[in-house]
């Protein structure tokens, strides 16, 4: 390191401590980057990268379903990934989500964020969101019981029972129900919506918790030509201020949405561009797409 880099750092450092709030560290613990004050759990993006695998690789009683994977997405991006079956992409959402574990690798979250520190409950806390592919809403709740009972950050019975939402809530529970075009339905059971408007509503419970990054395991499987194209819409619209990995076999749908797209094949990365890049690339038309 350069002497005008450390002073640099030593300055960072000097003006954090004067104003930093009480009962945070200035080092962040395990978190801390070097010389970089920062909040713990706050996602560090300096860098310009939310979402960072390195080396990645899971075996399977031998059989090596994640291979060397490495991959980064910026904050706010839409990425997609797609890939034949079995190619590794739910199991490289479970590594993510710390459902599995890999075997070697690194995965961080901003750059300061180990999450294979982390277990899967902690991960959702720190502002990663997952949709699995079917939805699973309460049936037997309103819309908008379905989107209050995701705000419940106290799960006992007491607290549930006389849960009240304050009006910051209530502005962001209003905010996501047009978000997800169920504002005309608040009052429906969500056992009658369609297959669609269940996938919209789990979406809207992601993000009653704000998350930074959602990760939608085909999120348009089932959906009707329009269902499809507001889902689009949707997540058009969510990016910028989240950052969405989206895995999809759904072409259609992916060139709607794409900017960057992500091949994976035998579990590490085949190829990477814009759609119209890994639509041409020889070896991804020879594995996935097809002659
Ligand atoms: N828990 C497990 N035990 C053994 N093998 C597994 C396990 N989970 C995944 N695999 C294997 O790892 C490989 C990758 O599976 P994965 O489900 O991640 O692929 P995928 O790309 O999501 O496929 P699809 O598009 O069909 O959902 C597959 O060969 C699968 O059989």
């Amino acid at each position: 390191m350069t002497p005008d880099l450390m002073d640099e750092g030593a300055e960072r450092v000097s003006a954090y401590r004067q104003h930093a709030p009480k009962g945070r560290t200035e080092s962040g613990g395990r978190k801390a980057g070097f010389a970089r004050p920062v909040v713990p759990g706050e996602v560090d993006t300096t860098h310009g990268r939310i979402l960072y695998l390195e080396d990645v690789c899971v075996s399977f009683d031998g059989f090596r379903a994640i291979n060397k994977l490495s991959l980064d997405i910026a904050p706010g991006e839409l990425r997609c990934i797609i890939g034949p079956n079995g190619a590794g992409k739910t199991t490289m959402m479970d590594i993510i989500t710390g459902k599995t574990r890999p075997d070697t690798g690194s995965v961080f979250f901003g750059s300061t964020i180990d999450l294979l520190r982390y277990k899967e409950a902690e991960i959702a806390q720190l502002g990663i969101g997952r949709k699995f592919q079917k939805p699973t809403v309460f049936e037997q709740l309103t819309v908008y019981e379905n989107l209050e009972l995701a705000l419940k950050t106290d799960k006992g019975v007491h607290a549930s029972i006389f849960f009240q939402p304050d009006s910051e809530q209530s502005d962001r529970l209003a905010e996501v129900l047009r978000t997800i075009h169920l504002a005309e339905s608040v009052n429906r059971l969500a056992g009658t919506l369609s297959h669609g408007q269940k996938q919209w509503l789990e979406i809207g419970m992601l993000l009653m918790q704000d998350p930074k990054l959602l990760l939608l395991d085909e999120p348009v499987a089932g959906m009707t030509d329009e269902e499809t194209a507001r889902t689009a819409e949707l997540f058009l619209s969510l990016k910028g201020q989240h950052s969405l990995m989206v895995v999809e076999h759904d072409m259609s749908f992916i060139k709607t949405i794409s900017e960057k797209v992500t091949v994976l094949h035998e579990g590490s990365v085949l190829a990477e561009g814009t759609l119209e890049q890994v639509q041409s690339d020889e070896r991804v038309i020879e594995v996935y797409l097809g002659r």
